[in-house]
């Protein structure tokens, strides 16, 4: 009876029509799917913008994130309910400190997982900053120990040869009388510093003339406006990425032919290691891989399966390697590169961090870890430079299970967001925020303030894994670079004295100057 009624309907409908039919069914079901987690906020009463359909907020956001949000917190309070800004996915907006406290602190089990704005398939979809859950846990338990305190303290004098190696790059330049790529000579450092305490690849491997891994690792996240264009597509349809990536279309912001090369390098060194384990069985870990190795077990081994076991597979052994070089190597050239781009526009402030160097660390006295607790001026600088040009400016969670906070209901495979950028600019914590003024960070600021004001690395477990090294190789090149040269601006330089530098967002993830910076430098008396 069925099929005589579609028989007699298909010799009723010309082509015409049944692609017409076909076309309407597609966007009707296209309209259902992209629509289908609208509502969730209006059913839990929380307050918020209304979406488009298909397109969500996306009219709303051209404006730039930080204006449309800053809009809709002044509409809304502290916290809102908005769709799309992660893939598919309803999306708490919340700057509410108490809140963001449960989120990443107190209720940390509910909210253990990360989301990322952008999908990866490369290798680092096996690494820690893309497990969840469980998985996670046994990740961070093995890596945590690689950046202890202790552990820096012993890796310190590799971080002083790259610095070494960066201020004599940088002279270099000078005596050309060429302006510095502060990007490029900065990645060149932080590539040197992962190569040497990750892997034990030596130094002058890295600082030959534009070497691989060093090449390699600043082109790690490559993004084109064509792989962006496709990036916000994918909000809305997240099957048209699957789609893609099947018919192999280059659309992964993690560059296949940086990731591959790490992959390669990478396989054989962790064989080599595991050749050679016996051989060191009993001795300290020399570098990353070495407590990898340590961790190493087979694909199959049960002990991946439990949480508390210190165990890797060799895919997420590479995963979590790759990680780190994405991780550590741009992040540390990019905030060197705000650094010293504050220190050239405040010209007193450079002058009081080059006393305060001078005064903790003599000339012909040897750097060392004691020192940089002292530096104390200096990391107010630092810090500062990082609430004003935060590298990541919101942190991203999902949401395990229903649960109320705070009298705010959010549901179980919600994502949230929490826009440091903004609260680390937010006038009820900070007075005058656009105003570059390191004393904010003296101890007596300090103390007046929330901790969660200020998270450039993040907060609670799952806070920047790298923080220690990061903060240790920005204080030792400081301390390099300022005993020697003066960083200026001229008309020369990008940008040019007068100028202000132009911030772009890279992936949704990292904000980056749009040009990259070029200063004068010259010899210090
Ligand atoms: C100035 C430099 C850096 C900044 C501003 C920075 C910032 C961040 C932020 C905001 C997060 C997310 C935290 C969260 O979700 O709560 C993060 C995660 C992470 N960072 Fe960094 N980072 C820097 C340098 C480094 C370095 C040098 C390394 C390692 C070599 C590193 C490794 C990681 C890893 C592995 C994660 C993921 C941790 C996890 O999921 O458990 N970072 N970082």
């Amino acid at each position: 009876m069925q099929l005589d009624v579609l028989t007699e309907l298909s010799g009723a409908l010309s082509l015409t029509q049944w692609l017409l039919f076909f076309l309407v069914l597609l966007l009707l079901l296209s309209y259902i799917y992209a629509t289908n987690y609208h509502g969730v906020w209006e059913k839990h009463g929380v307050p918020g913008p209304k979406p488009w359909p298909i397109l969500d907020h996306t009219l709303d956001l051209k404006k730039g994130v930080d204006a449309a949000f800053r809009e809709w917190f002044q509409k809304y309070g502290d916290t809102f309910g908005a769709y799309g800004l992660l893939p598919h996915r309803a999306t708490l907006v919340t700057k509410d400190l108490s809140l963001v406290k449960q989120i990443l602190v107190k209720d940390f089990n509910n909210f253990s997982s990360r989301i990322r704005p952008q999908k990866s398939m490369s290798s680092i979809k096996d690494g820690i900053s893309s497990a969840a859950g469980n998985t996670w846990r046994r990740h961070r338990q093995v890596t945590s120990p690689m950046f202890t305190g202790a552990r820096m303290k012993l890796i310190m004098n590799h971080v002083c040869v790259s610095a070494e190696n960066l201020t004599h790059l940088v002279k270099q330049h000078m005596e050309k009388g060429e302006l510095i790529p502060v990007r490029f000579v900065c990645s060149k450092f932080s590539a040197e510093v992962i190569a040497r305490v990750g892997f034990g690849i030596a130094s002058h491997e890295v600082s030959k003339e534009e070497s691989e891994f060093a090449v390699f690792s600043r082109n790690f996240a490559k993004s084109t406006r064509r792989k962006e264009l496709i990036a916000t597509s994918c909000y809305f349809f997240p099957l048209i990425d699957n789609i893609l990536r099947f018919f192999k279309f280059d659309v992964d912001f993690v560059d296949e032919t940086a990731d591959n090369y790490f992959v390669t390098i990478l396989k054989s060194a962790i064989e080599e290691r595991k050749e050679k384990k016996s051989e060191r069985d009993g001795q300290k870990a020399r570098d990353m891989l070495d407590f990898f190795i340590e961790a190493a077990v087979e694909n199959e081994d049960p002990r991946l399966r439990d949480t508390n076991s210190k165990t890797l597979s060799t895919k997420e052994i590479i995963g979590n390697s790759t990680s780190l070089i994405i991780a550590g190597v741009e992040t540390v050239s990019i905030t060197l590169q705000s650094i010293l781009y504050c220190l050239v526009l405040y010209p007193e402030i450079q002058d009081k961090v080059v006393a305060e160097v001078f005064r903790v660390v003599p000339p012909g006295v040897n750097l060392v870890y004691e020192h940089l607790q002292e530096l104390k001026y200096t990391t107010q600088v630092i810090n500062e430079c990082l609430r004003l040009f935060p590298l990541f400016t919101s942190l991203y969670r999902l949401t395990n299970e229903t649960k109320k906070y705070n009298g705010v209901k959010i549901p179980k495979g919600c994502a949230v967001q929490i826009p440091t950028g903004l609260i680390m600019k937010d006038p009820k914590h900070w007075v005058d925020p656009e105003k570059f003024d390191p004393d904010r960070f003296s101890p007596e600021n300090k103390a007046n303030r929330d901790p969660l004001a200020f998270m450039p690395f993040g907060y609670g477990p799952r806070t920047c894994l790298g923080m220690r090294l990061a903060l240790m190789e920005l204080k030792v090149i400081l301390v390099y670079l300022l005993r020697e040269v003066r960083f200026t601006l001229s008309e020369r330089t990008e940008p040019k004295r007068g100028e202000d530098i132009k911030l772009e967002m890279i992936s949704r993830t990292f904000v980056r100057p749009v040009k990259p910076v070029l200063l004068e430098v010259h010899t210090r008396e």
